[in-house]
């Protein structure tokens, strides 16, 4: 029995339920409840996940599991501004989500989560000297762990003033209606980075910590589904650098942000990310130009404070990776190209002098990535099995900390079996082509 089904009655749709049974309710509505609540848990193979309750239309909530972690509750409420715009307060554990949504992108809001796997956590807040609360490592830590894990307390869609003709103002006061007291509390407490009177302090507040997420969406227009803005409590105490050592992802499988170290970090270090994309910004002037224009702070991080001299050598060394990076691939290739005539060794040196510079900067951003992957790929090569697996090793790192896991799976399957690798002996093999010198 296909309990909490929506009857569909020609144009009329009726609620099942007692309480709600005689209530009409609008075409959207039934879309919505159908496709978000209902169907989705029936869909599910295992059949440990069934609705466990499904009661009070306009305060629905779906358990799927008795696991808190594992079960989500939805109530849906229509905003009354416009038939398309629905409120979701989504309970995850214990944990409320408010947002504020296109109804097209209510399909997505997970009914049934991933378990998000357990963070090291291995962090504490504190004041900082001179940027206000920071994060820092309570012990040393791994590169590539994963060291917080934080669902968001709101969401909002960035497009909605746009598509509803909505003010900036309206949907922060209509978003802040619905956050429970506590964590209204805990949001109060946030840095507030706007210039004085711009806004009320609550839409200030979001403003200033709110972190874009991207919530893939296969059936919605992409302009739809990206552009949302997700305040995540703790995760807002994270301070900005130009050498960041943790890379953060949202996770649309278990509805959290994940945080990853991209290095090792020391016991007391403080806990970094970057705001800005690093590639695009080499030297210390761009960065605290576009830092101040965005985020209206001058950033003090430790690259930024460094004398003069040093800043000078650190954009050289930025722009130098900027230019190895440009056209990376083509190193190697030229060897491929040229029968292997060329010194693959050169190639080699190219790939790690960029990674030489990359670790002085305190850089692993995506060009690392790039770099050492062909570095990776020379090695293979040449079936040098100890090179081939620590490049390989440290760009699975990379992989694992931008939730690649698919791809991490490969590269753990050629760390195990290198000659898998398909330019697993490469070297050997152009060497003996019969039109090779
Ligand atoms: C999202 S909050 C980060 C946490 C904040 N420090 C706090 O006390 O809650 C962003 C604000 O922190 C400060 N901040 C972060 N990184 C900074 C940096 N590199 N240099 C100077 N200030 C920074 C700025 O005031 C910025 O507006």
């Amino acid at each position: 029995m296909r309990r909490g089904f929506l009857l569909h009655g020609g144009d009329n749709l009726y609620s099942p339920y007692p309480r709600t049974r005689n209530k009409k309710i609008e075409h959207n509505d039934y879309r919505l409840f159908n496709d978000a609540d209902v169907r989705a848990p029936l869909h599910f193979p295992d059949a440990s996940y069934t609705v466990k309750e499904l009661k009070d239309w306009g305060k629905t909530s779906v358990r799927l599991a008795d696991d808190p972690v594992m079960s989500s509750r939805v109530n849906l409420r229509d905003l009354g501004l416009n038939q398309r715009l629905v409120f979701h307060n989504i309970r995850v554990g214990t944990t409320e989500v408010s947002t504020l949504l296109d109804s097209a992108v209510l399909n997505l809001i997970p009914t049934r989560l991933s378990p998000p796997a357990t963070p090291l956590g291995a962090f504490e807040f504190r004041q900082t000297h001179n940027k206000g609360m920071g994060a820092f490592a309570t012990q040393n830590i791994r590169a590539a762990a994963l060291l917080h894990v934080e669902i968001p307390a709101t969401i909002i869609q960035n497009t909605l003033v746009l598509n509803f003709g909505l003010t900036r103002a309206d949907v922060y006061r209509k978003l802040i209606e619905r956050v429970p007291k506590t964590t209204l509390t805990a949001l109060l407490s946030l840095h507030n980075s706007q210039p004085p009177d711009t806004c009320d302090l609550e839409e200030a507040i979001l403003r200033s910590n709110s972190l874009g997420i991207d919530i893939p969406a296969p059936a919605v227009p992409a302009s739809v589904a990206m552009g949302h803005s997700a305040l995540f409590l703790q995760a807002s105490r994270l301070n900005h650098s130009c050498s960041p050592n943790v890379v953060h992802h949202f996770d649309p499988q278990s509805f959290t942000l994940t945080v990853h170290t991209t290095r090792a970090i020391a016991k007391g270090e403080e806990i970094v990310y970057s705001y800005i994309d690093l590639a695009s910004t080499p030297t210390r002037d761009a960065r605290r130009s576009l830092l101040r224009e965005r985020y209206n702070f001058e950033c003090v991080c430790d690259r930024c404070v460094l004398p003069d001299e040093a800043v000078h050598e650190s954009d050289m060394r930025r722009e130098r990776i900027r230019e190895t990076t440009r056209d990376v691939t083509s190193p190697f290739q030229a060897w491929y190209r040229n029968d292997g005539q060329d010194d693959l060794q050169k190639v080699i040196e190219f790939h790690l002098a960029a990674v030489e510079d990359m670790q002085i900067e305190g850089l692993a951003h995506h060009p690392y990535f790039l770099h050492v992957s062909l570095l990776a790929t020379c090695f293979a090569a040449l079936e040098d099995i100890r090179g081939f697996r620590s490049w390989m090793g440290k760009a699975r790192d990379v992989a694992l900390g931008n939730l690649a896991s698919d791809l991490a799976l490969d590269m753990l399957r050629y760390i195990v079996y290198p000659e898998t690798f398909p330019g697993w002996g490469s070297a050997r093999r152009i060497r003996n082509r019969p039109w090779a010198v």
